[in-house]
């Protein structure tokens, strides 16, 4: 089947269930309406008759007769109000409660851990994830355990497994963006629990495997929360990532709106944005760079330019690099391989493609489908 058919068949599921829903509310509805008309219509009737026996009997006067019905009409209107503000009250009472309980997910989306506000004084030259596990909120098992791991300015450590196997999770405890659930991570043996998280992650430049598309200008795009800079600093940082190739096809150059949607901009491809947010990481000046899948959507020219250069980019910083391309990690100085959340192998590219385990297998089966072996 289809895409198309298949989306119009399951609105069509919803829709039915939205109209059935609603036909039982408006059914509900109307029996309520007509059963309180009824009760309202006796009791009216009960109370006009009582009222006109009580002045056909005489026992009470034209007079007070006639306070009794103004009485009853201005009491009657009063009731009426009364219970129309109560519904709306409830049905108002129901749509804050659905914006309470919008409001109360938003801010489930923020940092909940506990952080500490010591500051990050100085760029700090070792980052350290010391016997950590690490769970997140509601899963059944670790997605981490007892894995230790440390990275050096200069250094570049390359980080392999198999999906699933708690790369990306690592690293984001490595940058600080998560606290683990045991063990601690530290910066210079500062934890990164006690540290201040906003000034910690000026000293982390992230290429994340998802990337968002900014709709501002390439300049905006790559210096995105990293203030002004020079056009020096911007333009050696798209040699590096290989965007400086896009700027001549780019109508404003730097200053090119980079969406198609707005007067003047311009669309990127997919590897197109992969150059630019790996621009973005390599213009800020971090001393941990965590690339995590960043040649994923590059050609094979531009992937060779970004690991022939990651060696220089290292020279003052610590470069935590994930990748599923095993030729590419020779250029680290240490590779730790990942398998269910725990460090099974660890050494260079040479000993690991010696020794018989899992990067060995993995290795061999890349090359075979690259037919770089009989
Ligand atoms: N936000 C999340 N909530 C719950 N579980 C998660 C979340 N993110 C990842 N996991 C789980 O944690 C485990 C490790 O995921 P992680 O993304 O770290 O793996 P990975 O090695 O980076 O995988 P890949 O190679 O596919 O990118 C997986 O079992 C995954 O289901």
């Amino acid at each position: 089947m289809l895409a198309g058919p298949f989306l119009i068949g399951r609105y069509r599921r919803l829709a039915a269930s939205v109209n059935a829903a609603e036909r039982e509310a408006a059914n509900t509805g109307a029996w309520m309406g007509l059963a309180g008309a009824v009760a309202g219509g006796i009791a009216s009737t009960a109370v006009w008759a009582a009222l006109l026996w009580l002045l056909a009997s005489g026992r009470i006067s034209l007079a007070a007769g006639g306070g009794a019905v103004f009485a009853l009409q201005t009491a009657t209107g009063s009731v009426r109000g009364i219970i129309n503000g109560g519904a709306r009250l409830v049905r108002t009472g129901w749509y804050v409660q659905d914006w309470q309980n919008f409001l109360d997910n938003a801010h489930g989306q923020a940092l909940t851990d506990s952080r500490g506000t010591a500051p990050v004084t100085a760029a700090p030259e070792r980052f350290e994830v010391r016997d950590v596990a690490y769970r997140y909120d509601g899963a059944p098992k670790d997605s981490l355990s007892n894995v230790s791991l440390h990275v050096r300015r200069g250094e570049i450590v390359a980080l392999v497994g198999e999906n699933g196997s708690g790369k990306t999770t690592l690293s984001r405890l490595l940058c600080g963006l998560l606290l683990p659930t045991e063990g601690d991570v530290a910066w210079d043996n500062a934890s990164t629990a006690d540290l201040d998280p906003w000034g910690s992650w000026e000293h982390v430049a992230l290429v994340p495997q998802k990337f968002t598309y900014l709709p501002l200008t390439m300049r905006d795009n790559i210096t995105f929360g990293q203030g002004d800079t020079s056009d020096a600093a911007l333009l050696a940082a798209c040699e590096a990532s290989g965007a400086a190739e896009m700027l001549p096809g780019l109508r404003s150059g730097l200053n090119t709106l980079l969406t198609s949607e707005w007067f003047g901009g311009q669309q990127l491809s997919g590897g197109q944005w992969q150059r630019l947010v790996l621009t973005r990481a390599f213009h800020r000046q971090a001393a941990l760079l965590v690339m995590d899948e960043p040649t994923a959507a590059l050609d094979a020219r531009a992937e060779h330019r970004i690991f022939a250069g990651l060696r220089e980019l290292a020279k003052d910083r610590a470069v935590l690099l994930i990748t599923h391309r095993l030729t590419n990690v020779a250029v680290a100085d240490r590779i730790v391989v990942l398998d269910q959340g725990r460090i099974v192998q660890e050494g260079t590219y040479a000993q690991l493609t010696k020794q018989p385990g899992l990067f060995r297998t993995l290795w061999e089966l890349q090359r075979r489908m690259s037919g770089d072996t009989p």
